[in-house]
């Protein structure tokens, strides 16, 4: 039995497209995040703890502002509030789906957020975004929607700590996993061996075996998680697919 959470190494000049500017350590490991979106709304607070209870690594906060998407979540107060409820040690990954993410960085810090994971279709300016995030405090995320091609988020893979793939359109949760997302993942897998990839959008047992072969290592699960009888379980059977696939890329090398 593999032990959950593997950490590997990983080492093969010449893949990485700039590795003397990459911020990427040389490491990587299997991490699940809940999106709490699919939850009973006004318990945020106890399922944020629930979940981390049940074996989450981090929890993956969805903001949506009715613009952006067809749809609206929650923005700064809340992440304040469940800050306070969970403590200091949860990892906040923000999935800002919102236009002009630019005005909710210094809000978001201040907040508690420790992930600003914004969306390169809402911007004119990643660069600059990046470096505003990064001021503030907070690691950086950048996503990508289902119609952006991932070679318009490969200039700015060295300057990030985790890529977003997208497996469904944003906006709600439950909507069915799209698989042709998947030679995104094993693209920049392959260009950026050792980046944090996040898919999120109808990840489930059903799907994970194709995300994880793929290469994707952070995995955000919504519905199929939070309405488990047992999300434990769910968890560390997303661990083991995705730690399993880590090893095996380790091995094949
Ligand atoms: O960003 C999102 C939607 O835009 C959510 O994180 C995502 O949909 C997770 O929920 P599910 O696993 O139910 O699809
Ligand atoms: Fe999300």
């Amino acid at each position: 039995m593999l032990r959950l959470g593997i950490l590997i190494r990983v080492s093969l000049p010449g893949l990485h497209a700039n590795p003397t500017n990459s911020r990427h350590s040389m490491a990587y490991s299997a991490k699940i995040g809940p999106s709490i979106l699919s939850s009973d709304l006004s318990c945020l607070g106890s399922e944020c703890v629930r979940m981390m209870e049940c074996g989450a690594d981090y929890l993956h906060l969805d903001v949506m502002d009715g613009h952006f998407v067809p749809n609206i979540t929650f923005g700064h107060p809340m992440v304040e509030c469940l800050r306070k409820t969970v403590g200091q040690d949860p990892f906040f990954d923000m999935h800002m789906m919102v236009s002009r993410p630019e005005q909710w960085v210094k809000p978001m810090a201040a907040a508690g957020a420790s992930q600003y994971t914004f969306h390169l279709e809402a911007t004119t300016n990643p660069g600059n975004l990046i470096k505003e995030i990064r001021e503030s405090g907070m690691k950086v995320g950048l996503a990508i929607k289902p119609g952006t091609t991932v070679e318009e988020l490969a200039p700015w893979a060295n300057q990030i700590d985790m890529a977003l793939v997208m497996t469904v359109e944003p906006g709600f949760g439950g909507q069915k996993f799209m698989e042709d997302m998947m030679p995104k993942v094993s693209w920049l897998r392959s260009q950026f061996p050792s980046l944090d990839i996040e898919v999120d959008g109808g990840v489930g047992p059903d799907t994970i075996h194709k995300c994880a072969e793929a290469g994707a290592n952070m995995i955000v699960s919504g519905s199929a998680l939070i309405a488990s009888d047992d999300p434990r379980s769910v968890i560390a059977l997303l661990r083991t697919a995705v730690a399993e696939a880590i090893q095996k890329r380790s091995l094949d090398r």
